[in-house]
């Protein structure tokens, strides 16, 4: 399921484009435009046609809120060898995990990943596409700005209606060379809630497989979170947290005198602390985990399922194999927790965890 596929049906600057693209020996190109603007049609259209003159394609896909390479909260790399007719048909060949599919917090990740995965593209293909988010105001003006500030593209490509991207284009010049091509007529905007179903089937099409891994705290490095960072809380520190704040204090640790601490409400009354920040259990529970190798890229996806605070180990729910389960070096926590059913429970903010 995925809403964009390979059509020739194109307005006639995209062949203006792919005539440019197909004279150049190398090329990296960031395709950007708001929600539902044509960006992973562009994309797909671009590189089945560069594929079919010959040439070697990469396709990035950051578009971690509406990805067609899965599996989902990730930004990804492929390679296809032959034409395709939508991106969800393509294997990624390495991945960067960002933990959530919605990004605007996220900024340092997807800068990053995109410009590691980037880097990996170049050594394998002449042409780079680049597909991007559709978030392109706020937080995700500057997103675009510091993709294209690290990446440095030889054409940024703007797909927009009537010029609402003139900001982004002032922006964005002194990084690449900015085309600007306008919205498809047939591009046709999808609904939020279709967009929530399209979700829902690659979650659960990624996890049909998985079943439970566990991993101990001693063989793995877990980040994106403060918990099982510092000294670990004694007995008598969390009875006094549990007894001051009427907490059922499961966990807790200090960190040059700041106290993270894992806890359930016995009876709930406003609290008011600085010091200590506190992470309900339930939050934990179904969280989205990166499993990581040891060069920090993402060999596939988790599902917290259980977490024993004395024995250091996590259980998750996830599809890698047995091979890529001994290449696995670090957990990282995302910010959304979600089901094997397909199920989104809810994003989660940067500092919940
Ligand atoms: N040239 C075209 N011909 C036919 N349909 C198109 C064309 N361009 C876009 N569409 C349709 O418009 C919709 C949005 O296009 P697409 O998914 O490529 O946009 P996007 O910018 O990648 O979206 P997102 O906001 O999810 O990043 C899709 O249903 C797609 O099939």
């Amino acid at each position: 399921m995925n809403k964009a596929i390979y059509t020739r049906d194109v307005p006639p600057d995209r062949l203006e484009l792919l005539a440019e693209l197909s004279s150049r020996d190398a090329v990296k190109v960031m395709v950007i435009g708001g929600l539902d603007a044509g960006k992973s049609t562009l994309v797909t259209f671009l590189a089945n046609e560069l594929l079919s003159l010959g040439r070697s394609v990469a396709v990035v896909d950051s578009d971690v809120g509406q990805k067609g390479i899965l599996p989902p909260a990730t930004i990804s790399l492929a390679l296809p060898d032959e034409n395709f007719s939508s991106l969800s048909e393509l294997e990624g060949v390495a991945h960067y995990f960002i933990g959530t599919v919605s990004p605007s917090q996220f900024t340092g990740e997807m800068a990053v990943g995109v410009k590691r995965l980037v880097e990996l593209a170049e050594r394998s293909a002449e042409i780079v596409l680049i597909d991007t988010t559709g978030f392109v105001t706020g937080p995700g003006f500057e997103m675009k700005r510091l993709k294209a500030e690290l990446v440095r593209p030889d054409l940024i490509v703007l797909l927009e209606r009537n010029g609402e991207l003139d900001s982004l284009a002032r922006a964005l010049s002194p990084y690449g060379e900015v085309v600007r091509l306008t919205v498809s007529e047939n591009a046709k905007a999808v609904a939020r809630e279709e967009r929530r179903e399209i979700r829902f089937e690659k979650w659960r099409t990624y996890f049909s497989n998985a079943r439970l891994a566990e991993f101990s705290l001693s063989e793995v490095t877990l980040t994106g979170t403060s918990l099982f960072t510092g000294r670990p809380l004694d007995e008598r520190e969390k009875t006094l947290l549990s007894r001051a704040f009427r907490w059922l204090v499961l966990a807790g640790w200090e960190n040059e005198g700041r106290y993270t601490v894992v806890k359930a409400d016995e009876e709930s009354f406003p609290r008011g602390y600085r010091s200590i920040h506190a992470v309900d259990f339930e939050r934990l529970s179904n969280l989205l985990v990166g499993l990581l190798d040891g060069d920090g890229l993402c060999l596939g996806l988790g599902i917290l399922k259980w977490v024993n605070f004395s024995a250091e180990t996590l259980q998750l729910l996830t599809p890698l194999d047995e091979v890529a389960l001994g290449e696995v070096r670090e957990l990282r926590f995302g910010r959304m927790r979600v089901l094997e059913t397909g199920e989104e429970l809810g994003l989660m903010r940067r500092d919940e965890l």
